[in-house]
């Protein structure tokens, strides 16, 4: 028997048991909880045992993970598809740290750009950098994907911390985006980062040039209001964006793992050097963690594991993310791009099927909203969704202390009510109570059933500050690359994405009327002349 069909034995084996009951053992929770830098992930409402999370460590173990760990980190060509090092933790490393790739540290080249944006981003806000009008008020990202999710995320999350330029974030090639956001602005005081590793990415590029030609309708020297975040300077050249506002990265950031480098330069300029450096502190340290954690006291290991049981193992097929915490309200969004475009593969690194299902359908809300939304699924649909609370013990507003502790009763109790459910007796208790009896009362009685022993974690912190932002992102990144690795796949390409790109070029001329849709098929056809009967 593999470690696979181990697992899928003791599944067998204990998958209906009363998660409760496991708090029989009064160490329940304090074994089932880790901690690192003062955050801590309580994984205890599982149904995870010690014999269980042995089988899960050494499924991990058997993976290589250790070896693929070091590899990473060392700067070797683990994304075997696009032979490229997997590096975004050079981004955050250390002042003495020393990345080898090919034989060079990159880690200079690192400093470097980190150093010129820092300097370009409190230029910006102190007004050193100015637009034709003077000071600049207002920031606009263009980009998609993980140039946008990222950044745009990070930025709402320390909204407490924002004392620069006002920052907003263009993505969608649906015109309405960029038109809605450029009304508001003032093009003489606005300064626009075209943010792209490729630079090509068709919506980029459209909403750029949009920006351009609004900024050209106001501005004498519109490039000069302009700045640029890619791999590609050449193509940044091209665009007319002078090389002293270029910021550039190396392929082996992938997109969904560049927040931290320049293609975070809207939130550098939205809070300061100082507190996104502090960012990159709270990435380090989980880095660290993750480097020397034993894998059974691993964060990122655990919680990937917690993953691998619920959803190989156990058939759940996606996971809730429900952020306490409303300024993680685009958390959910962001992890559906880490997650599912990382680990969402059919096809095992030495080119096999994959045996098992890819990584879990990610998707969530923050709380309380959720739970006036699709909770009522959550707890008594017949599908089991695993939850994935986050929750800081204190928030940023002292004078609305008596609202966080709402909130926190509020996730608590979700957590307990998934976990204890409520029995027929007790329903039949409660309507007694309130007065019903007899065949009423059997009527309504089953409906108020909650069948409970559905298993969650909880993610805690102190607070949402730039350092606990930084441990949180980069858990969740490590918490993709182990469950990649365990799947046997490659984390870091993206080649899904492509058929849609290159079809919707060759509709773009059946649109324009130049090109004949022939070799459509026939709901493609009529969706295309539905389009062009309401033209104009
Ligand atoms: O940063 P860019 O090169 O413009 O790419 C933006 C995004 O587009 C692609 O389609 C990929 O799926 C994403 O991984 C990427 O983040």
């Amino acid at each position: 028997m593999d470690i696979w069909q181990e697992l899928e034995a003791q599944h067998a084996r204990i998958g209906d048991r009363s998660i409760l009951e496991l708090f029989m053992d009064p160490k329940r929770a304090e074994g089932f909880s880790l901690h690192s830098d003062g955050m801590m992930l309580d994984y205890a409402k599982t149904n995870i045992d010690a014999e269980t999370r042995a089988l899960l460590v050494a499924l991990a173990e058997g993976a290589g993970l250790e070896a693929r760990r070091e590899a990473m980190f060392t700067g070797a060509r683990i994304n075997t598809t696009e032979d490229r090092a997997v590096l975004h933790v050079a981004l955050r490393a250390g002042d003495d740290a020393q990345i080898m790739v090919d034989g060079a540290d990159v880690m200079a080249q690192v400093r470097a750009t980190r150093a010129r944006a820092c300097a370009f981003a409190e230029d910006v806000r102190s007004g050193r950098f100015a637009g034709q009008a003077g000071r600049i008020t207002d920031v606009v990202n263009i980009g998609i994907g993980g140039s946008d999710l990222g950044p745009a995320m990070a930025t709402l999350a320390l909204a407490p911390f924002h004392d620069g330029p006002r920052v907003h974030y263009v993505s969608n090639v649906d015109g309405a985006h960029i038109q809605d956001v450029l009304a508001r602005l003032d093009p003489e005081r606005t300064l626009v980062i075209v943010a792209s590793k490729t630079f090509t990415t068709i919506e980029t590029m459209t909403n750029a040039q949009t920006a351009r030609d609004w900024m050209a309708a106001k501005v004498s020297d519109p490039g000069a209001q302009f700045a640029a975040v890619s791999t590609a300077q050449e193509r940044t050249a091209a665009f007319g964006i002078a090389p002293e506002r270029v910021f550039g990265f190396e392929d082996w950031v992938g997109g969904r793992y560049s927040l931290w480098g320049p293609i975070g330069l809207a939130l550098m300029i939205a809070v300061g050097a100082e507190r996104f450096g502090e960012f990159l502190a709270g990435g380090r340290a989980m880095d660290d963690h993750f480097r020397t954690a034993p894998l059974g006291a691993n964060m990122p290991v655990l919680l990937a594991l917690v993953g691998v049981w619920h959803n190989q193992i156990c058939g759940h097929a996606t996971r809730a993310v429900l952020p306490y915490d409303q300024r993680l309200a685009r958390l959910p969004a962001y992890l559906q791009q880490l997650e599912m475009e990382s680990n969402g593969k059919r096809v095992a690194l030495d080119g096999s099927d994959l045996p098992r299902h890819s990584g879990p359908v990610v998707w969530g809300e923050p709380g309380t909203n959720g739970q006036h939304a699709f909770f009522q699924l959550i707890h008594q649909g017949t599908r089991v969704v695993p939850c994935e609370f986050l929750l800081a013990a204190r928030g940023h507003e002292p004078h609305l202390a008596h609202q966080h502790r709402l909130l926190v009763a509020n996730c608590l109790a979700q957590s307990e009510a998934l976990l204890r459910g409520r029995s027929l007796d007790e329903a039949r208790a409660t309507l007694a109570a309130k007065g019903l009896e007899g065949a009423a009362l059997e009527e309504q009685a089953r409906h108020r059933v909650f069948p409970g022993n559905r298993p969650s974690t909880t993610l805690i912190y102190p607070q949402l500050t730039p350092f606990v932002l930084g441990q949180i992102i980069a858990l969740y990144e490590h918490r993709v690359f182990v469950e990649g690795v365990i799947l046997g796949l490659n984390s870091f390409d993206q080649w899904g994405v492509e058929l849609g790109k290159e079809l919707a070029q060759s509709l773009g001329p059946v649109l324009d009327g130049q090109a004949s849709a022939v070799d459509k098929d026939g709901s493609t056809r009529q969706l295309l002349s539905f389009v062009q009967g309401h033209d104009g």
